[in-house]
């Protein structure tokens, strides 16, 4: 139990040996924290033995509170705190943060008792178990731990990043909280957005993004029966990983440039692979790589595994490295033939159909974060102080705020109207009929995400544009959205994709 103290009392320790001062009602002894302050020891000078919160949440993150928690010796005789300590698994209070389904007073035809669990824990298991390793390993940017897999293995979260399907049957998800065969699309939508909450963008590309686009086409596209059962048990017990390597240094979005070459032996028991591949995430811990492949008559998917010949370098981008970002070398390749994944030369139905769940799940994330920017904004305008009145006073704030939450509110609608044709389409219609609107809703929501970026970063000044403290997550984004805007395919590929397909069924209609 901690002291309660009155003010008179820490009144007293205001010089440099003895300095205590109050932030949101609870008092701190900083004697011994001076010299380790990173704001220098003057700061604190001056503020020893006073009331120190307003200048406290002009500079510092709460966090830092919870962080610094053992500088604190007590409370206020009489005196409650009243800032909001967020713990694991809590919802925001902060209005727009959360989807509408997620805030008191509204309702949402699509999520269920079941959902609202889910959501629950998930986010408990993410802020406890994913989060901090994130915010670590995007620091140092070194790969994801085996220890955090076999979390998520044991809990059935690798699984459930799959989205729905047999892979699922007989698994419990996370200890009891729903059954395999109960998740559905807006399970998936929520386990989308609860792992994007980690606030470290290479990280979250880093945890396993390379299994949940490639072992979702050898779930659909694998002939070899015995080898996908087998696969799948090892990558979901996270014991072997994988990923997509479609792209290369020649083709990016028209994957009809592919240059890969795959070409099968006379006895047609091996394929011989030669090329290269760019950009594969995860690609340098992976065991199994999807790939294209040119062929005689167009595009063929195998899947290759880790072995004589199969070269893996580093690429340094604009996130962490912690996402594995990977150069591949494909040398005179050794392939089995029963390796095939969909049909020979017509690789271009099972690349473009896995990505229609590759692109959504993108598109959630990605909606997600330009929430969670929201939330930063609305707090940071709320307590910074500037000409002598918090930030929200200034009009020219409020139509920022204004204009950053229409574009998140109608993001998450629009995902969640397409969600909801998923849960009643076949994976054949889904790929027929939702591959047009996915692609237009991805676009859409990147190009939302550069003018929020953009808006954020100016409302947090140099603090948006500084790694770490206040504005941390705000420069993160600002540095990182455009990972969603060409990742899975380009925003103009995209736009043109969605124009084009509604366009296949345009009637003979006249003005
Ligand atoms: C419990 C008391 C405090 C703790 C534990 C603390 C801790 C920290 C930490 C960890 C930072 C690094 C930046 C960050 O992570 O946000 C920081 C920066 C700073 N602190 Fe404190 N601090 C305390 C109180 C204060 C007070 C009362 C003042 C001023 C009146 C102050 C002034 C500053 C300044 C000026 C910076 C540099 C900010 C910047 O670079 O933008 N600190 N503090």
């Amino acid at each position: 139990m901690k002291a309660a103290l009155t003010r008179k009392e820490v009144g007293k320790h205001n010089s440099e040996e003895d300095l205590w001062c109050i932030v949101d009602h609870r008092v701190y002894d900083l004697s011994d924290f001076l010299d380790a302050h990173p704001g220098g020891n003057v700061v604190l000078q001056q503020v020893a033995g006073q009331d120190a919160t307003t200048a406290f949440y002009n500079l510092h993150r709460h966090e830092v509170l919870q962080k610094y928690a053992s500088l604190c010796i007590g409370t206020l005789e009489n005196e409650t705190p009243e800032v909001i300590d967020q713990q694991p698994g809590d919802l925001s209070q902060v209005p727009y943060a959360e989807p509408l389904w997620l805030t008191p007073a509204y309702s949402s035809p699509y999520y269920t008792d079941k959902h609202r669990a889910l959501r629950k824990a998930l986010r408990t298991f993410v802020d406890e178990h994913v989060t901090p390793e994130a915010q670590e390993k995007e620091k140092d940017g070194t790969f994801i731990s085996q220890e955090l897999i076999n979390k998520m293995a044991k809990e059935n979260v690798l699984a459930m990043r799959l989205g729905p399907g047999e892979h699922l049957k007989g698994r419990d998800l996370l200890s009891g909280t729903m059954k395999g065969e109960d998740f559905d699309a807006f399970a998936d939508l929520i386990a989308s957005q609860e792992l994007a909450r980690t606030g470290s963008r290479g990280f979250q590309d880093g945890n396993m993004a390379g299994m949940t686009i490639s072992l979702t086409a050898v779930q659909h596209w694998l002939h070899n029966e015995p080898l996908k059962q087998k696969l799948t048990e090892e990558v979901l017990a996270g014991k072997k990983k994988m990923c997509l390597a479609i792209t290369e240094a020649f083709a990016g979005s028209d994957v009809q440039g592919l240059r890969t070459t795959a070409e099968l032996s006379e006895d047609g028991k091996t394929w011989t692979v030669n090329g290269t591949k760019k950009w594969i995430t995860n690609g340098m811990f992976s065991d199994y790589f999807v790939t294209g492949c040119k062929t005689k008559k167009g595009l063929t998917v195998l899947l290759i595994p880790r072995g004589e010949g199969v070269e893996t370098k580093l690429i340094k981008t604009a996130y962490s490295t912690a996402a594995a970002t990977t150069y591949i070398q494909f040398e005179n390749v050794k392939v089995p033939a029963d390796h095939l994944m969909g049909e020979v030369d017509k690789g271009m139905i099972t690349i473009m159909s896995n990505f229609n769940h590759e692109r959504w799940m993108m598109a959630c994330a990605v909606i997600q974060w330009s929430r969670a920017v929201l939330e930063e904004c609305l707090k940071w305008s709320h307590q910074r102080l500037v000409f002598g009145k918090p930030l929200i006073s200034q009009p020219v704030i409020r139509q920022k705020l204004a204009k950053m939450i229409a574009l998140v509110e109608s993001h998450q609608a629009w995902l969640e109207t397409l969600t909801y044709q998923m849960t009643t389409m076949s994976y054949a219609q889904q790929s027929k009929s939702l591959g047009g609107p996915i692609g237009l809703l991805k676009f859409s929501a990147t190009r939302a995400a550069h003018d929020i970026a953009d808006e954020a970063t100016n409302i947090f000044g140099g603090r948006g544009i500084t790694q770490g403290g206040m504005g941390s997550l705000v420069e993160m984004f600002h540095r990182t959205y455009k990972f969603d805007a060409i990742l899975g395919g380009t925003e103009e590929i995209l736009a043109d994709l969605g124009v084009r397909q509604a366009m296949k069924n345009m009637p003979n209609a006249k003005l």
